[in-house]
């Protein structure tokens, strides 16, 4: 039976920690009545792979989120390893058009609210990042990640032109140089790199310590005004939020092209085959 102890330590536990009622289906929010700050746990197995419904539902939790007045915003990821593989491949070779139309319309949509987010926001990283995964970590202001990780903005890797975001999250992150470089070259840092370069703020030895971490950052702002924290990070960060609104029709366009052409299509079904193959061997 269970003790009169441990019942009141749930009930502690529980009253401090609750879901939130509109959580949706391939993200789970959870907010800390303690100190207000909401964490966002990827949920679609088994990599995170971005398709259109986890780019839908991650939209909805971070503009729930923000609206509550949350002191801050976690993201990070229910699978150990994973922390999200980008964008999903299969929404992109033999595509339905309007599906495409409407993955990327949903990426464009998931960045300007992550980048744009007016709340403090971090990434516990707790396993690889690549290409999307990059993108969603490095449009947080804060990155924890774990050991014997890699993360990267590897699209070019694929033949595919990172688009606009992708630069700007690197430059609002590393020093130019190395911002274009990494680029261009499609660089995937292990864990160690990563730190050395300034990718990310911090290592910690398990996903606890990096929630933790992320934790301890956004705490940092407890005795900030919101609204001169916000409206400061705006200054920051405005340019590139009305460069991208500039671009974002003609991004779209060249998305849809640039994965109508046969050899992009013939390119992105022997890179996922290769992916495939590798757990076959
Ligand atoms: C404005 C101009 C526009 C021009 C065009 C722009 C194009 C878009 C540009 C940028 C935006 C973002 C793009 C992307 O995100 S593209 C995706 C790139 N992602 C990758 O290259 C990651 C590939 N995956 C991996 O490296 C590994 O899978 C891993 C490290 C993430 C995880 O490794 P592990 O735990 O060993 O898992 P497996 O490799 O065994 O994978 C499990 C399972 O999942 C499949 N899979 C992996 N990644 C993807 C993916 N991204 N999409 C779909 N499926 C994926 C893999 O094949 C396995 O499948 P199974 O064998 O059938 O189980």
């Amino acid at each position: 039976m269970m003790s009169s102890m441990s019942l009141s330590r749930m009930l502690r536990a529980a009253s401090v920690c609750r879901t939130m009622s509109t959580a949706t289906k391939l993200t789970a929010v959870e907010v800390n009545d303690k100190t207000g700050i909401a964490t966002v746990t990827l949920s679609r197995p088994p990599i995170n792979a971005l398709n259109v419904e986890l780019l839908h539902d991650l939209y909805q939790s971070i503009k729930e989120i923000e609206n509550n007045k949350s002191r801050g915003l976690i993201l990070t990821s229910s699978n150990d390893k994973v922390f999200s593989a980008g964008l999903d491949i299969n929404e992109m070779y033999r595509p339905d058009k309007d599906r495409a139309r409407l993955l990327w319309t949903k990426l464009q949509d998931v960045w300007l609210a992550l980048y744009g987010c007016a709340l403090p926001t971090a990434a516990a990283i707790n396993g690889h990042a690549p290409a999307g995964g990059c993108l969603l970590a490095t449009s947080c202001e804060y990155r924890v990640i774990l050991p014997q990780c890699r993360i990267g903005l590897n699209e070019i890797q694929l033949g595919l032109v990172p688009p606009i975001f992708c630069m700007f999250n690197f430059l609002n992150v590393l020093p130019r140089r190395v911002a274009e470089r990494a680029l261009v070259q499609g660089r995937i840092f292990t864990t160690e790199q990563a730190l050395q370069i300034g990718l990310v703020d911090d290592v910690a030895s398990s996903k606890e310590k990096a929630l933790e971490k992320c934790s301890q950052f956004i705490a940092t702002f407890a005795q900030t005004n919101p609204l001169a924290r916000s409206l400061t990070k705006l200054k920051f960060r405005g340019a590139d939020l009305q460069r991208f609104e500039s671009e974002r029709t003609n991004e779209l366009e060249s998305f849809l092209e640039f994965i109508d052409h046969p050899q992009m299509q013939e390119d992105l079904g022997i890179y996922l085959e290769g992916l495939k193959k590798k757990n076959r061997n």
